[in-house]
């Protein structure tokens, strides 16, 4: 059983960052399970109240990460609230070791009825415990949470989080075999509670990662909400101690091995570690290349944030040709989705790359002061091509259409900013067709004569003769903007 010990009891009142990474390590060394909600509400309780308006206060300089005085009353009175919630709406068939999915369902149910009728989802600080049992609002992945916090309050151990990269849902019985749907996904979709992650047409779409979602341990789920916690103060500051309590609790589950197969933990302690480097740690580099290692061993590289993750960072640091490359590579792996309606986020992100952060590097990389200009390097031509081909290939077979006239401008304007020398060395190999996986009909392949069929995409690499045999980068460019303008 999970719990409140005597040994996290004696660390209170807490008040600093050291106290709260030493009763989270408790919990997560201890050999019985850590207590998600007893965290959820600790973390919540701390994030509001230093980014909460009410408390602009200055601390103390002395203390430098000065927290909120954490008293033990506070914390076990929402504690035990969380506790009688669940326990008083829920009654338990002892006999049961695994949970049913009515048994799931009515944890849903009992957080779904008692939260705020209506309020903006989006807002910030909404994901913890504390916001549910002070504000009784939470976001789509705090119900989520709540619920698998409920079931361990009511000791089924086998419900556990699944996450993919923009939803959460549940996982339960022998094996975690079982699935369901627990809170809502995007904005003015019904919700479906209670279902079976689907089967049909959605398990292809990039909300559900190709069933490759993160199925959460104890000590994950620990990590996810450690994840998410939010230091923002508003859209451009952040509070220190927040954001310094996240990175040292991503620290602390990093060296006892539980972002391991956690891509996206690993890359919000990449994000953390960029903004402010600790003393004797790997580079934020490195912690970008992890989480890709981790998605390419344990989710079949169907995640596409691991590279945005490597690409932002890249291109930040005006490294353009790691980040073309770094999007070329996300563009790989959306290529094999199907768009569907609810895939906005990612759609948002790509729409992003194309037509703001690439078309930026182009403005910077013409304006001639950068010696030695990607322009000038058929790789560059190269990724750019694959980023663009992947986009076109998601489109494919897709019930709703990914391009139009917008995407058009910025794209040709990139593709024209190469030099017929420079293009003329990207050779564009195709692959053998396979079965099974996505088949498409590159963009190139409808208007030119050669057997340009691919599969995965197009490869390509660069060489110095030009080779006839394949469609010259003017006919790419007509099949790519014919294309984009008559879709
Ligand atoms: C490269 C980016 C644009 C930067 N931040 C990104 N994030 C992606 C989402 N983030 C996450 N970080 C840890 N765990 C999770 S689980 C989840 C889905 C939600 F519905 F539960 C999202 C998410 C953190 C921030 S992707």
């Amino acid at each position: 059983m999970a719990g409140f010990r005597a040994t996290d009891k004696a660390l209170f009142p807490i008040k600093n960052i050291k106290t709260v990474v030493q009763l989270f390590r408790n919990q997560l060394e201890h050999s019985q399970e850590p207590d998600l909600s007893l965290l959820s509400i600790v973390a919540g309780v701390i994030e509001n109240s230093l980014t909460s308006r009410s408390n602009l206060q200055i601390c103390e300089p002395v203390e430098h990460n000065c927290l909120p005085n954490l008293d033990l009353e506070t914390i076990t009175l929402m504690y035990s609230k969380f506790q009688t919630i669940i326990k008083n709406a829920v009654e338990v068939n002892k006999q049961r070791k695994y949970a049913t999915r009515e048994l799931v369902k009515k944890v849903s149910d009992v957080i779904w009825n008692s939260l705020t009728r209506s309020y903006y989802k989006d807002r910030a600080h909404l994901q913890s415990l504390y916001s549910y049992l002070s504000g009784s609002k939470l976001d789509c992945f705090g119900v989520a949470f709540a619920v698998v916090a409920g079931c361990q309050v009511l000791g089924y151990n086998d419900v556990h989080l699944a996450l993919s990269e923009d939803h959460a849902w549940v996982v339960f019985g022998e094996n975690g075999s079982e699935t369901a749907e627990v809170t809502w996904h995007g904005k003015g979709n019904e919700d479906k509670r209670g279902q079976e992650i689907g089967k049909g047409v959605s398990s292809r779409s990039w909300l559900y990662v190709n069933n490759k979602p993160v199925v959460c341990t104890r000590h994950m789920e620990v990590a996810a909400l450690v994840s998410a916690i939010n230091p923002s103060l508003n859209s451009n500051q952040d509070a220190y101690e927040v954001s310094e309590l996240q990175q040292e609790l991503l620290w602390l589950l990093y060296d006892l091995g539980h972002l391991k197969k956690y891509p996206m933990a690993i890359g919000n302690l990449g994000d953390l570690e960029e903004i402010s480097s600790r003393e004797g740690r790997v580079e934020c580099r490195v912690l970008f290349e992890e989480a890709i290692k981790s998605s390419r061993s344990y989710y079949n590289n169907q995640h596409v944030y691991p590279y945005t993750y490597q690409g932002g960072y890249f291109y930040r640091n005006k490294m353009y040709k790691e980040a073309f490359e770094s999007w070329a590579n996300a563009s790989d792996v959306i290529r094999l989705y199907n768009y569907s309606r609810d895939d906005e986020e990612i759609y948002k992100e790509f729409l992003e790359i194309a037509n703001e952060l690439i078309p930026h590097i182009m403005k910077i990389e013409s304006s001639g002061f950068s010696a030695n200009t990607i322009l000038k390097k058929p790789e560059c031509f190269a990724h750019l091509l694959r980023f663009y081909d992947g986009i076109c290939q998601w489109e494919e077979g897709s019930a709703t259409p990914v391009l139009h006239i917008g995407w058009a401008k910025p794209l040709v304007n990139t593709i024209s900013k190469f030099d017929a020398d420079v293009r003329a060395q990207v050779n564009i190999l195709c692959d053998t067709v396979q079965d099974g996986a996505k088949k498409n009909a590159g963009i190139c392949n409808n208007n030119n004569n050669n057997n340009y069929e691919k599969e995965n995409g197009a490869q390509t690499e660069t060489k110095d003769e030009k080779d006839t045999n394949f469609p010259t980068i003017e006919a790419l460019t007509a099949a790519c903007s014919e294309k984009l303008l008559n879709p």
